[in-house]
């Protein structure tokens, strides 16, 4: 079978077991692309069916949460956990609250994890759960009851050494306070068996800007290694959350001129850029009040909101991604190309879609993928799992220094796997799922089948 047939057979498959899977059959999707010709030239892996097995979670583990409201009314949400390989260490990923959660894109998730956790070069496996929960407008009692109720049940599958779940997506660190409460008290011990604590038990500085500091780390190498640098550089981001909240600021901090923020409302632009007090202004009205977005308009009447719209048809030369899955489709892409934009990094998780993706690659537009250009949150919940393992806090600066460092050696793989004889940029796409698939790949082989 030559290697196109390969492939086309191989997504078939993941398609006929997986039905009506989207998100997580174009994951799989995405990567095979990259990993079948290479496993063509290697044949150990193909053997023992290496990707095959990576595509079917360990474990996928749903169960019923069921809590009160504070109207007395009981309520029903779903709740899982994928436990998706355990090759190189416990599985580790974050908790999504949301209501449009499901098994497709928790297994996207989880399947992602297991890449990007690989190339953080440290030993975590991959997993992620969560619930079609919707945390919008639910009272504080509300958000601690439910996470009680989801801990209860999740409790039974989890532990230090076992899975190690974080916040993503709804949840933050009120969430993860509540949930590791319950824990403490159902199992009457204190381990670090949740990541994004707070600094009072166990969490770790530097945690909670992890995500968006390694995505601009990560920006800053892809540059450099283009000989630029990202001062002056007009940056668009999409999202309000923790991820695009500390992008923001680190862009800022390195001298680019950040113009957009955005949530599920639409976009805010502010042609002046934001300064680290305006920023204040949007930590404020999202991470206190919960508030839309668009109360940033309140403050600076000279910038502009553009309800239900994506920020990617504002000119820049940096774009952003830091909000949901598939927010960045081809039109976008074409949009962003026409208006000068040079480079595109992930914050969120699969955020670009596939045909996007292959038209960055077709126009030498730099493009970094989530799972490497984002993988410095999960990577600092490794270095959260160490402190709590020792017994120690480490300093800002240490962790920072670390944080940097990992991005760096994230760049230096997907420079290992993606250079290309002839091209000028680095292909990440490739690198970075051929370099996450080879650790999980050569550790699966020497644990046998
Ligand atoms: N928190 C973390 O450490 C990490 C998060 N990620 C990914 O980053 C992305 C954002 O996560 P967080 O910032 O943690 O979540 P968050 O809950 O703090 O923020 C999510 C943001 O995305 C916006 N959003 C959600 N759905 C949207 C939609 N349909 N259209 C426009 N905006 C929408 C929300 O309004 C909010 O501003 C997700 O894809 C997540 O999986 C990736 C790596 C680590
Ligand atoms: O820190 C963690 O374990 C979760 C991070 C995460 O969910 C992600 O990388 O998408």
């Amino acid at each position: 079978m030559n290697t196109v047939d390969y492939c086309t057979e191989f997504v078939e498959q993941i398609a006929l077991k997986n039905p009506n899977e989207t998100e997580f059959i174009q994951a799989v999707s995405e990567v095979s692309e990259n990993i079948l010709p290479f496993i063509e030239d290697h044949p150990k892996y193909k053997k023992f069916k290496i990707l095959e097995r990576i595509a079917e979670p360990e474990r996928v583990i749903q169960f019923r949460v069921t809590w009160v409201d504070d109207a007395g009314v009981v309520q029903i949400n779903k709740g899982y956990r994928v436990q998706m390989n355990s090759a190189i260490g416990p599985y580790k990923g974050g908790l999504r609250f949301h209501p449009t959660v499901n098994l497709s894109i928790l297994k996207f998730l989880a399947f992602e994890q297991v890449f990007k956790n690989s190339l953080t070069t440290l030993p975590m496996g991959g997993g992620k759960g969560g619930s079609d929960f919707d945390p919008k407008g639910k009272s504080d009692m509300e958000i601690m009851r439910f996470c009680q109720a989801f801990m209860t049940e999740l409790s039974k599958h989890i532990g230090s050494d076992t899975d190690v779940p974080a916040g993503d997506i709804g949840v933050g660190s009120r969430e993860i306070g509540y949930l590791f409460g319950q824990y403490r008290k159902l199992r009457n011990e204190f381990t670090g068996v949740l990541t994004g604590k707070g600094l009072e038990f166990g969490g770790s500085l530097i945690r909670p800007e992890a995500t968006g500091y390694g995505l601009l780390y990560f920006v800053e190498c892809m540059l450099n290694e283009n000989t630029d640098t990202l001062v002056d550089k007009i940056v668009a981001i999409s999202g309000s959350g923790n991820v695009a909240q500390y992008a923001a600021e680190k862009a800022i901090e390195l001298g680019g001129k950040v113009v957009t923020l955005s949530d599920s409302s639409g976009y805010i632009y502010d042609s002046e850029g934001f300064s680290k007090d305006k920023l204040k202004v949007i930590f404020k009205i999202k991470n206190e009040n919960y508030e839309r977005i668009s109360k940033y308009i309140d403050n600076f009447p000279n910038a502009e909101f553009y309800p239900n719209e994506k920020p990617w048809n504002v000119p820049c030369d940096i774009a952003l991604p830091c909000a949901t899955q598939n927010e960045l489709d081809i039109q976008d892409a074409i949009t962003l190309h026409h208006n000068g934009c040079k480079l595109v990094a992930e914050g969120a998780n699969m955020p670009t879609t596939p045909d996007a993706v292959h038209y960055f690659l077709a126009n030498d537009i730099l493009y970094g993928p989530g799972k490497a250009t984002n993988a410095g949150g999960v990577a600092t919940s490794g270095l959260e799992m160490s402190q709590n393992s020792i017994r120690q806090n480490w300093s800002r600066e240490k962790v920072d220094s670390y944080l940097k460092d990992i991005m760096i050696k994230i760049h230096d793989q997907c420079k290992t796997y993606g250079s290309e004889p002839h091209q000028r940029n680095v292909n990440y796409y490739k690198g970075a799922n051929i370099a996450g698939f080879v650790k999980v790949a050569d550790a699966m082989l020497a644990q046998g089948v």
